[in-house]
């Protein structure tokens, strides 16, 4: 089941023995639920059932590590299992609109006053309050809302929004894990679960708030694009490489600076000063045509052991295989030969195990896991005869 370190490993992870029930939803709730599972929750995934058109549209490619319960929450019977396997659970991830849990009678009211200890977590876009609450919206609008979009993008070109990484992911999943973490933290103490309202919206702009507190150093003064963070200073920035590569240039500090300007064969006197914005424009351009004489792999060989802040920016396959991550394991490779990132950070005597199994299908797990909760045979099939659950009967590969 886990990676190729022992079961006894696996069951010595920092979140060994935490019950999770994660209610299957886009991007952000199923990386929250990724994480927990790494470091050792046992982590249920509550599909809709796969005959509902819906269930395909939340295919989970996060879901390392759990398993699949399907139940229809529409039907009260089904509503009613959830009921009762969050009495026995320690935390509930839902990723739906505000209202939505509380029209199916699973509201925070409800659950916490049948399991006070449950860690409900609540992940949106908008929050459980305010004017945009019942509002669709994805990882681009929550970055708009946040306030962080408009830091982002290039000089005289629209704001970039990098990928669904800081709402969706950075500001929603990740957060919403640490929430999660510290309120079990504080049930330690206190016996008691909580609810965490996480938005993605507070979730990123709380990120970012280096920028906001920075706004009085200067170094943002000047508009978006043309300041030493956000690609205005010639020597943090990104330059094409003779193979139509690129390398990703650092070197803020004076000392770092230096030894750039030596490996790209330039001499100190004859530049601007490093913090003249103004010329910053031409030097850029310089650094440009010096950059574009050499392949990435001659530029590596110039900066790789130098504090000059240069580094190749790598493909993901590139990534896989660049020495330093291979040194530091950065990435592993599953039963189906599936190459991703290992859980981060690294913690010294219960690091994450993750699972090297294959992602599971909607439902494969419903009666395991229901059993496991408590549910007799007679039970579970009443419930299937009623269609509240879906059973998974694994074709044999014959
Ligand atoms: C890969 C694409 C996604 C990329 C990430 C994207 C950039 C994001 O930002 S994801 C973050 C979205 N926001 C949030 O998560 C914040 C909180 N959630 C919400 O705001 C909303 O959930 C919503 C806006 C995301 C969706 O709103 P929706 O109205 O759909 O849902 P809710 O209001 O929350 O209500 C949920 C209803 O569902 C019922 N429910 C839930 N569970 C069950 C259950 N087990 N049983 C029964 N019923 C259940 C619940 O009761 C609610 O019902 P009511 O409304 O009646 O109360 C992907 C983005 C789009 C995908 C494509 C698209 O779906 C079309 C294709 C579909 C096809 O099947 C597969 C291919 C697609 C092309 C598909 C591919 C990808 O998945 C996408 C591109």
């Amino acid at each position: 089941m886990y990676g190729r370190s022992t079961a006894a490993q696996a069951a010595a992870m920092a979140l060994s023995g935490v019950r999770v029930l994660e209610l299957a939803g886009l991007a952000p709730a199923p990386l929250c639920g990724m994480i927990l599972a790494d470091f050792g929750a046992q982590v249920v995934r509550v599909d809709r059932p796969s005959r509902s058109a819906a269930a395909l549209a939340h295919g989970d490619v996060q879901a390392r590590g759990k398993r699949s319960l399907a139940l229809d929450l529409k039907q009260p019977q089904g509503a009613a299992v959830l009921r009762r396997l969050c009495g026995a659970a320690d935390v509930l991830i839902e990723p739906f609109r505000h209202g939505v849990m509380e029209r199916l009678g699973l509201g925070p009211e409800v659950l916490l006053q049948e399991n006070p200890r449950l860690i409900y977590a609540r992940l949106t876009g908008f929050g459980q309050t305010g004017k945009y609450a019942k509002s669709a919206g994805h990882d681009i609008n929550y970055l708009a809302l946040s306030g962080v979009l408009s830091k982002l993008g290039r000089k005289n070109e629209n704001p970039y929004a990098p990928v669904n990484l800081l709402a969706d992911f950075a500001g929603g999943g990740v957060m919403c894990a640490l929430g999660i973490v510290i309120a079990l933290f504080e049930r330690a103490r206190s016996g008691r679960g909580q609810v965490i309202d996480a938005s993605m919206v507070e979730g990123v702009a709380y990120l970012s708030s280096f920028l906001w507190k920075s706004q009085n150093l200067g170094l943002w003064s000047q508009p978006r694009g043309e300041n030493l963070l956000d690609s205005g200073a010639p020597f943090y920035e990104i330059y094409r490489t003779s193979d139509g590569k690129f390398m990703a240039v650092g070197a803020i500090e004076p000392k770092f600076y230096n030894q750039l300007i030596k490996g790209l064969g330039l001499n100190l006197d004859e530049l601007p000063s490093q913090m003249s914005f103004f010329h910053w424009p031409e030097m850029k351009k310089k650094f440009a045509s010096v950059f574009a004489q050499k392949t990435q792999a001659e530029w590596c060989s110039i900066f790789d052991s130098t504090d000059a802040c240069v580094t190749p920016v790598l493909s993901f396959e590139d990534a896989a295989s660049h020495q330093h991550n291979k040194e530091r394991n950065s990435f592993i490779k599953n039963d189906e030969e599936e190459i991703s990132p290992r859980p981060a950070p690294v913690l010294s005597r219960t690091p994450a195990v993750p699972s090297c199994k294959r992602d599971p299908f909607i439902g494969e797990h419903t009666e395991e896991i229901l059993l496991e909760y408590g549910f007799t045979k007679q039970e579970i099939d009443k419930l299937n005869t009623d269609k509240a659950i879906e059973l998974k009967e694994l074709k044999a590969n014959l």
